[in-house]
């Protein structure tokens, strides 16, 4: 592990009963980058960050979260809600989880329980409206609609997260994510159901999370195009096995992770390389 690390995981290994999801498996995600976790469908790219966020506790291995000032934290130890409040990840889910009858605007609010909640000293101060308690508010507001104001849903504040068409859910449930300023905002599939305009401009919004706040990025992906233009490394698994790390373009030229794609052995996939098809 290098000292730029945000992210390491060693000899991470998830079996359920007789089914070995991951095996093993070893990678590092730098600080303020994009590594992307690719490999076919079963491949155990869930379970890692279902291992990574809290939601399983893994059969065996260890998951080091580095923080800005040097302070570590061993995720394995912890449950998803320490993860989240104290490591500060954030994750999203493969299908979309906001909640479908509150405004986007409350959804935004929502993420930020946990710091009302301490302003509100647990309800009181907010019941009797004490300005510790008014200016917390004011701040997770303000939060709110400069993340609506990035993802461009500033003027679709109060309808109902629902109602909006599915791309705009989908920043919806980054800009979320982002409201509770996390140190490594894990997505699983955020591009699923897009069409290549949303693709785009989800592609353009991760790129500048990652350089306007300086946040680490671990994304899920089968939309190649997505991981090709803003990832800096990309992990390729495959049966619960690395089998290959680098830039896109490495990744891009690297028979075993074409082999692992087309179902094929490396020989096959070499042929097919060759052949340009
Ligand atoms: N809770 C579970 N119980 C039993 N088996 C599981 C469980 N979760 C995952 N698996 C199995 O572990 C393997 C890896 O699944 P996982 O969902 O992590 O793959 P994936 O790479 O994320 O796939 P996809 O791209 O299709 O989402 C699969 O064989 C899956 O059936």
């Amino acid at each position: 592990m290098s000292g730029d690390d945000i992210l390491s995981v060693d000899h991470l290994s998830m079996r359920f009963g007789g089914i070995v999801a991951v095996n093993d498996l070893s990678f590092a995600a730098k600080r303020r980058e994009v590594t992307a976790l690719i490999g076919p469908n079963g491949a155990g790219k869930t379970t890692v960050f279902n291992c990574i966020t809290g939601f399983y506790k893994p059969s065996s291995g260890a998951i080091r979260l580095t923080h800005d000032n040097g302070t570590q934290i061993q995720l394995e130890r912890l449950n998803d809600f320490r993860i989240s409040k104290q490591a500060k990840v954030a994750r999203t889910f493969q299908n979309i989880r906001l909640f479908p009858g509150m405004t986007a605007l409350e959804n935004l609010m929502v993420a930020q329980h946990n710091a009302l909640m301490r302003a509100s000293g647990l309800t009181f101060l907010g019941l009797i409206g004490a300005p510790s308690w008014r200016s917390a508010e004011k701040r997770a507001i303000d939060l709110a609609k400069l993340w609506l104001d990035r993802i461009g849903l500033l003027d679709r504040a109060d309808d109902a997260a629902g109602n909006l068409p599915y791309g705009d859910q989908r920043r919806l449930e980054i800009a979320r994510a982002m409201c509770t300023e996390p140190a490594l905002l894990c997505l699983d599939e955020p591009a699923a159901g897009l069409n290549a305009r949303e693709s785009a401009a989800l592609s353009e919004l991760l790129l500048s999370i990652r350089s306007d706040h300086g946040t680490s990025i671990l994304l899920i992906e089968h939309d190649m195009s997505v991981v090709m233009e803003i990832s800096d490394r990309v992990v390729v698994m495959d049966y619960g096995v690395k089998i290959a790390e680098g830039t896109p373009q490495d990744i891009r030229d690297d028979p075993k992770v074409i082999a692992a794609y087309l179902g094929a052995d490396e020989e096959e996939a070499i042929a097919v390389m060759e052949s340009g098809t």
